[in-house]
Formats: C-alpha cells, sequence, structure tokens
C-alpha cells in the first residue's frame, strides 16, 4: 500500500515537472515570436499551413518558403514553437557569419546527443573554438600529403571496379562511390585500411547516414521535439541503434590506439606510422597535453565523418552528372587532367593547385547543389540588420540555396557555366554570394581538404 502510494507521488511529481519544462519552453518561446512579431513573412496562420504542408508534401513546405523569401530578403515564419528568419541577400549573410551574436546552432542540433555533446558539430563556446583550433591543422595544411597517398591507392581500386562496370550496366554512380569513400575514410581518419571494397561491408557509413537522416527528421517534425516522444517513435530507435554502433565501433579504436602509443612511446610510434591518420595526430596531441579525454574525441571525431560521408559523396555524384551533361565540360577536364598528370600518374600534393578548371566545375557544381542548402544559426542576443532586429533566442535560416541562384550575383543562374568562376568573374562578385563551406568563424573546417 504504502509503496503504491510512494509510486503515485512519484508518477504525479514527474507529470508535474514534465508539465513545467513544457510550460517555461513555450513561454521562452512565445516571448521570441512576440518580438519579432513586426518581421514581415508568414502570418500565423501561413506558418500553420507551412508545417501542415512539411507533414504532407515536403516540397509544397520548401516552393511556399522559397516564394517568402523572394518576397521578402529577411523573412519570418514560425516552425511550431521556433521563430525562423530567412535570409538571403549575401551582405545580411556576411553580417550572420561574422558576428559573435550568432555563432551558436540552434537547439535542434542538441538533437545529435547523446551521440555527439557539445562538440565541433554542436558545441559552442571556448571548448569548441579549441577544439576548432587543435583539428584543423590535421585536416589541412602538411597532412594533406599523407592523405593523398590514400586517396590515390583507393581511387585506382575504384576505377578498375567501374570501368568493369561501365562496359556492362547501367549502375548509380552515388551507390559505386560509397565503398571508395569509405575506404578513403577509414585510412584518413583511423589509420586503419579499409574493407568496403574488397568486402561490400558498409556498417559504419550507414550507420553515419542513419543519424543524419534521423537527425533531419526531428528537426522538421516539431511534434518529435520532446526528448520521451522521440525515443518511443520508430526514427528516435533508429537513431539510437546507429549512436550505439558507431560509439561502440570508433571508442575501441581510440582506446586500441591511445594504449598503443603509450606502450611505445611518441618516437617509435612515429617510426611505425609514417603516415599519421588524423585520429593518430590527435591521439599524439591530448597525450602530451589533455586537451581532450576519450569521450571528446569520440565526439569529434564523429563530428568530422559527418563532415566526410553525406557531403563528399552528394557533390562528387552531382560533379559527375554535371560532366555526362556537359560533354564540353568534359573534354576541357580530361585536357587538364593530361596536361598536369598525365593518362597514368597519380595526383601529388604540388599538383592540386594547377587544377584550375577542376576547381570551376566543383565550385559551379557547389553553386547549383549546395550540400548544406539552408545554414541555420541562433540568434544569442538582439542583432540589428538594416532596418530589422533579429530577436535573441530566434534562429537565422542562411538560405545558400536562394543566394547561389540569384539573378542579382549571376547570370543565368540555372545554367551550369564553371567559368563564371573564373579568378576575374569572382574577383567583383561579393564574397557571401557563394557560401558552400559557409563563412566566418564557424565555417567548415573541411573546405580545403574536399577541394583538395
Ligand atoms: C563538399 C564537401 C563539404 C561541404 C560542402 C561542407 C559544408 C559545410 C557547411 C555548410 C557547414 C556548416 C557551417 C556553419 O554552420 O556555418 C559545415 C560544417 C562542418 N564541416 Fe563541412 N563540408 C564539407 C566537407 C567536410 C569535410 C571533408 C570535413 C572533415 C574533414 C568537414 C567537417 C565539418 C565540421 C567538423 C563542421 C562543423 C563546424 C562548426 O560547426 O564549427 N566538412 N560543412
Amino acid at each position: 500500500m504504502i509503496l503504491q502510494f510512494l509510486a503515485g507521488c512519484i508518477a504525479v511529481l514527474c507529470g508535474i515537472y514534465i508539465l513545467k519544462r513544457i510550460y517555461e519552453f513555450w513561454i521562452r518561446q512565445w516571448n521570441i515570436i512576440k518580438a519579432g512579431q513586426n518581421l514581415p513573412g508568414l502570418s500565423t496562420i501561413a506558418s500553420a499551413k507551412f508545417i501542415w504542408k512539411i507533414s504532407n508534401n515536403m516540397e509544397d513546405a520548401f516552393n511556399l518558403m522559397i516564394e517568402m523569401c523572394e518576397k521578402y530578403p529577411i523573412g519570418s515564419l514560425r516552425l511550431g514553437p521556433l521563430l525562423i528568419i530567412c535570409v538571403s541577400n549575401p551582405q545580411d549573410i556576411e553580417i550572420i557569419m561574422k558576428s559573435t551574436k550568432s555563432q551558436k546552432k540552434p537547439f535542434t542540433h542538441d538533437f545529435m546527443e547523446p551521440l555527439v555533446v557539445n562538440n565541433l558539430f554542436n558545441g559552442y563556446g571556448p571548448k569548441m573554438r579549441a577544439h576548432r583550433k587543435l583539428i584543423m591543422p590535421m585536416i589541412n595544411g602538411q597532412h594533406l600529403k599523407n592523405y593523398i597517398v590514400t586517396f590515390n591507392k583507393e581511387v585506382r581500386r575504384y576505377i578498375d571496379a567501374l570501368s568493369v562496370k561501365t562496359e556492362s550496366e547501367v549502375f548509380d554512380i552515388y551507390n559505386e562511390t560509397q565503398y571508395c569513400l569509405a575506404d578513403m575514410t577509414f585510412e584518413t581518419i583511423f589509420g586503419i585500411p579499409g574493407v568496403a571494397q574488397n568486402t561490400g561491408d558498409l556498417t559504419v557509413p550507414h550507420a553515419v547516414e542513419t543519424v543524419l537522416e534521423t537527425f533531419f527528421h526531428r528537426m522538421i517534425s516539431p511534434w518529435l521535439y520532446p526528448t520521451f516522444l522521440y525515443n518511443l517513435s520508430e526514427p528516435g530507435r533508429e537513431f539510437k541503434s546507429a549512436t550505439t554502433t558507431l560509439h561502440k565501433f570508433i571508442s575501441k579504436i581510440i582506446k586500441e590506439k591511445k594504449s598503443l602509443y603509450m606502450a611505445l612511446g611518441r618516437g617509435e610510434s612515429r617510426a611505425e606510422k609514417p603516415k599519421p591518420s588524423i585520429l593518430d595526430l590527435l591521439i599524439e596531441n591530448v597525450v602530451v597535453t589533455h586537451a581532450m579525454d576519450n569521450q571528446e574525441i569520440l565526439y569529434d571525431i564523429i563530428s568530422l565523418l559527418f563532415g566526410f560521408y553525406d557531403t563528399v559523396l552528394g557533390i562528387f555524384s552531382f560533379t559527375i552528372l554535371m560532366l555526362a551533361m556537359h560533354h564540353d565540360v568534359q573534354n576541357k577536364i580530361r585536357e587538364e587532367l593530361l596536361l598536369i598528370i598525365g593518362a597514368f600518374d597519380d595526383v601529388m600534393l604540388d599538383n592540386i593547385g594547377s587544377f584550375k578548371y577542376m576547381d570551376m566545375v566543383i565550385n559551379e557544381t557547389l553553386r547549383l547543389f549546395p550540400v548544406a542548402p539552408i545554414i541555420p544559426r541562433e540568434i544569442t542576443d538582439d542583432l540589428q540588420i538594416d532596418k530589422h532586429i533579429l530577436p535573441k533566442g530566434s534562429t537565422a535560416f542562411m538560405m545558400a540555396m536562394l543566394t547561389h541562384k540569384s539573378e542579382t550575383h549571376w547570370d543565368e543562374p540555372n545554367k551550369f557555366i564553371p567559368e563564371r568562376f573564373s579568378l576575374e568573374d569572382s574577383k567583383v562578385r561579393h564574397p557571401f554570394a557563394f557560401v558552400p563551406f559557409s563563412g566566418g568563424t564557424r565555417s567548415c573546417p573541411g573546405g580545403k581538404f574536399d577541394l583538395n
């Protein structure tokens, strides 16, 4: 009897606590919405229609948002409890990307917890900045030459496999490329030779894909914002299972590498590994500096995996599609390749800066198909843009997909014209009219790495 009474009391207290949290959340969001009520954009009813469209027809919802952005360069809408402010002019995007009042990711990025917590991807403040500073040189600069050896090796295997396919069947380039990218990523990040091209094993890439898909699904489904509801849903369960897979796999590698490093000492460890991976470099550093514990290494390595997979695979596939559709561009790329490396040579670090036309082609593909069509940020203090105030607590959506196709900044914006990225044409363009890697202090740390 007493036990039943106690259980009843606990249930009531939990209920009150949950209701209080929901109430506080709505009051906070309501105040933000009120602060932004003078901004132009969708009315409350049109915003409700927008959410209804999201749950029924994503394309319709997207079109409604685009229509609004075309009408108002700074336009607001409500996504459930969130005040969203869409911005598409390069000069306004520049203000947001550079301001100290908009360096935080929106709270929806916390939906990646417990997979990653306060790290490169969803962190904020001094700790995140310190991690960025530590990791950036490891994915760029002189270490690139180590990774290029791996890229050449894996690409050779990929081309061999592809040349058999191209002679016999129709195939999906995105699917075929996954294996090569998985192997490149494994060796570059973990220093472990990948087996995907040999065995077809894509356990880790698929887990990354699952967490990204379920994360985006939750972001656009306000009814799944409460964690206890999300955990009960199908996507919530898939997210949890993929999180377990990634945590188990990567934690084991971190522990093994750290033990090996401690057992051998730096000198010998380096002698064994003349081409250290990103994880090797990170462990070498943190063993001495204690800048991160194992859990933090785990979170940052997962963030790098996000960067590698979906983005690179997507942009590679779109580039191939563009080359297939534009034979003149394909011929020019071939000529440039033959001139610089010949028919069968590997690409060297010194060659990379010489692929001027290839750079233009990739940039033009990134312009038409930005990996991040919308770049979101939380406004952490009232931010003035022109005559508008973006209130503290609102979420800014930087609409790269619209900026990249604005007729004010691009002639014939829907056409694929790589030459528009020539040095002369790029010089006269607003620097924030093209933001595939975002900009400011929170821009993509893998941008240089990726283009290479
Ligand atoms: C085509 C390739 C890629 C594109 C287009 C791309 C684009 C982006 C964009 C737009 C962001 C959001 C930045 C913001 O919120 O302002 C981002 C963040 C990030 N990217 Fe990439 N990325 C690519 C490849 C990579 C690679 C290869 C890596 C890792 C080596 C990487 C690592 C990251 C990380 C860690 C972040 C979070 C940075 C932060 O929030 O401070 N990305 N990327």
